[in-house]
């Protein structure tokens, strides 16, 4: 389970500047309000146009930097007091997948169950029962080097499971992949949702209406860095009183674009 709580963040950056001059000091409001209940065994998408704040929110919850204000909590862990113990309950995927090119899938999968605490044995088992459930068979045994951009999500997606984590995060995961690539992940994320596959919390960030439409039981609606609505997509439908996905995010997101 995994609860987001009004978390807020905000960067300093300098805007250009000539070359004798720096640049200006800007503040920017990444996220100002963010909250979400992620309940175990269901898929929760965190859907926001580029810029919304899915990026910053998901790098707190997976510990990078803290929150300005707010609290998040991992399995009742929160995330800000024992950062260690709340990322042993994840599995990340995040958005650059950072294999080691040297390695084989199966040896990159292996290196990061050894740094979970797994014991080389357990960690190479697991990795065949990955390989398994994400149809990467036949790239376990190859370098990293060369991979397409699939086989490396599948890589970085067994080696984020290999703990067995009972919460699963995944920064706009379909980024990059082909149809037949997206549909098996898509069935990898159902399956790890249902009992069988041991009734995960999944969160995961995206921009593409379809995902979510697909595959998520909730939907947290992000706006400017704030969630601005929740619930099942017929239930947004509903909220928003429109019957195309897009058009109900639209209003949601941008209600004064919507109503111009
Ligand atoms: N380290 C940083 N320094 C300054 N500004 C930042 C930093 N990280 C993010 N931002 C800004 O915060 C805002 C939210 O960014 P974020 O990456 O969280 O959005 P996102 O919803 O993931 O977008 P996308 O779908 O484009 O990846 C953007 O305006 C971004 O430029």
């Amino acid at each position: 389970m995994i609860e987001i709580h009004d978390v807020h963040k905000q960067f300093t950056s300098r805007t250009g500047a000539g070359l004798f001059k720096r640049g200006e000091k800007r503040t920017v409001h990444a996220v100002q309000g963010v909250s979400l209940n992620a309940a175990d065994g269901r898929i929760t998408g965190l859907l926001g146009a580029n810029g919304a704040g899915k990026t910053t929110t998901l790098r707190m919850l997976a510990g990078l930097f803290a929150p300005d204000q707010g609290r998040i909590a991992v399995d009742g862990v929160t995330v800000q007091d024992d950062p260690l113990k709340a990322l042993s309950r994840m599995g990340i995927l995040g958005d650059a997948h950072g294999l080691y090119p040297r390695l084989s899938a199966r040896e990159n999968i292996i290196y990061f169950g050894r740094l979970q605490g797994m014991n080389a044995d357990a960690a190479n088992v697991r990795a065949d029962e990955l390989a398994r459930l994400l149809e990467m068979k036949n790239i376990l045994d190859r370098r990293a080097d060369g991979f397409s951009q699939g086989e490396r999500m599948k890589t970085a997606l067994a080696r984020a499971l290999v703990h067995d984590p009972a919460n699963i995060v995944l920064d706009e995961p379909t980024n990059g992949l082909d149809v037949l690539a997206t549909r098996a992940l898509r069935e990898a994320l159902r399956w790890l949702r249902s009992p069988e596959g041991g009734a995960k919390c999944i969160v995961f960030s995206t921009h593409i209406m379809q995902e979510v439409e697909l595959l998520c039981d909730e939907v947290i609606v992000v706006s400017k860095g704030r969630s601005v609505a929740r619930g099942s997509v017929p239930a947004l439908l509903q909220q928003a009183g429109e019957s195309r996905f897009e058009d109900a995010f639209v209003k949601l997101a941008f209600p004064e674009e919507a109503a111009a």
